[in-house]
């Protein structure tokens, strides 16, 4: 059995999270964390406001669906308390990946930290990182519903600092070119356009839209419900327990 932990359990992923944990007979839900939670105990597990309060734990996984503002301090508290984290909580910094994949190699502790867990947004990436070798002009749009509190998305950022892997910084666009309207011309990642749209009823989209001489290459990926991203968590908690660091990006466990 692998016991797992849910942090941000009443959320939109926490709560699609709960129920992917209670259909696998391997998994076993031990402990749920939400500061605003009243109840004591839910879906036969208990429930905590306070992640100190739940250093006793005994549990293999940290799954953290919670908010930009506590995804660093969640996922050092679980590398430093014994759990394996499993993060889909975006907005971490270079650093913030950097210090973290430090700790849990000195623990010898598996963990990951993957921006997107759909299967498809995670093949996205992979073709857009392929195609930016030929075709380096590209732009980035990511569509989510209106409730999310991050722009860009933590794919967007993750598809270009995976296209930077192999695309030349450079200015695109008119050397000249001016905006008239602040923004319009997005978000700069070394000279990659960054879109963000947000609006109710989309749940998470993205496109990357590739310019060339006379031609053009779009790939896209929809997430159109939350189930979408439970395949990947579910493989990412049972793949850090066979991993001693933590990694960033579901392609790590995938035979891509
Ligand atoms: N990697 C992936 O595949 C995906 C990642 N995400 C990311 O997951 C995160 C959550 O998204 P979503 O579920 O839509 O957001 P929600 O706002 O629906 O859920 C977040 C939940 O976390 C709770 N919370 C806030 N602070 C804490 C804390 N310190 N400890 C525990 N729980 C806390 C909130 O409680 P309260 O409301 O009471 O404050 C809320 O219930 C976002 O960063 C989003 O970008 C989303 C989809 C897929
Ligand atoms: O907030 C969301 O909803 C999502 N967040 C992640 C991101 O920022 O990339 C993953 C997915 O796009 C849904």
């Amino acid at each position: 059995m692998i016991r797992v932990i849910i942090a941000g359990f009443r959320g939109r992923m926490g709560s699609t999270a709960v129920n992917m944990v209670l259909e696998q007979t391997d998994f076993e839900l031990v402990g749920l964390l939400d500061p605003n939670a009243t109840d004591k105990e839910a879906f036969g597990a208990p429930v905590f406001n306070d992640k100190k309060d739940m250093v006793d734990v005994k549990a293999d996984v940290w799954i953290d669906f919670t908010q930009p503002a506590v995804a660093y301090e969640n996922t050092l508290f679980a590398l430093e308390n014994g759990f394996r984290p499993v993060v889909g909580t975006t907005g971490f910094s270079d650093d913030q990946i950097k210090s973290l994949i430090d700790l849990s190699k000195k623990e010898k502790r598996g963990g990951l930290i993957a921006p997107n867990f759909a299967l498809g947004a995670v093949l996205l990436m992979q073709f857009s990182k392929a195609a930016a070798k030929y075709f380096p002009d590209v732009e980035i749009i990511e569509l989510h519903h209106d409730q999310k509190k991050d722009a860009p998305s933590g794919t967007a950022v993750k598809t270009a600092e995976l296209m930077a892997e192999v695309r030349e910084a450079h200015h695109q666009g008119a050397v000249d070119e001016e905006e008239t309207l602040s923004g319009a011309r997005g978000a700069d990642f070394e000279g990659m356009r960054i879109h963000s749209v947000r609006l109710p009823g989309l749940v998470a989209h993205q496109e990357v839209i590739f310019g060339s001489q006379g031609e053009g290459l779009t790939i896209r990926h929809d997430s159109y419900d939350r189930i979408s991203f439970m395949t990947g968590v579910a493989l990412g908690v049972r793949q850090v327990m066979n991993v001693t660091e933590l990694k960033y990006g579901l392609e790590h466990f995938l035979d891509l």
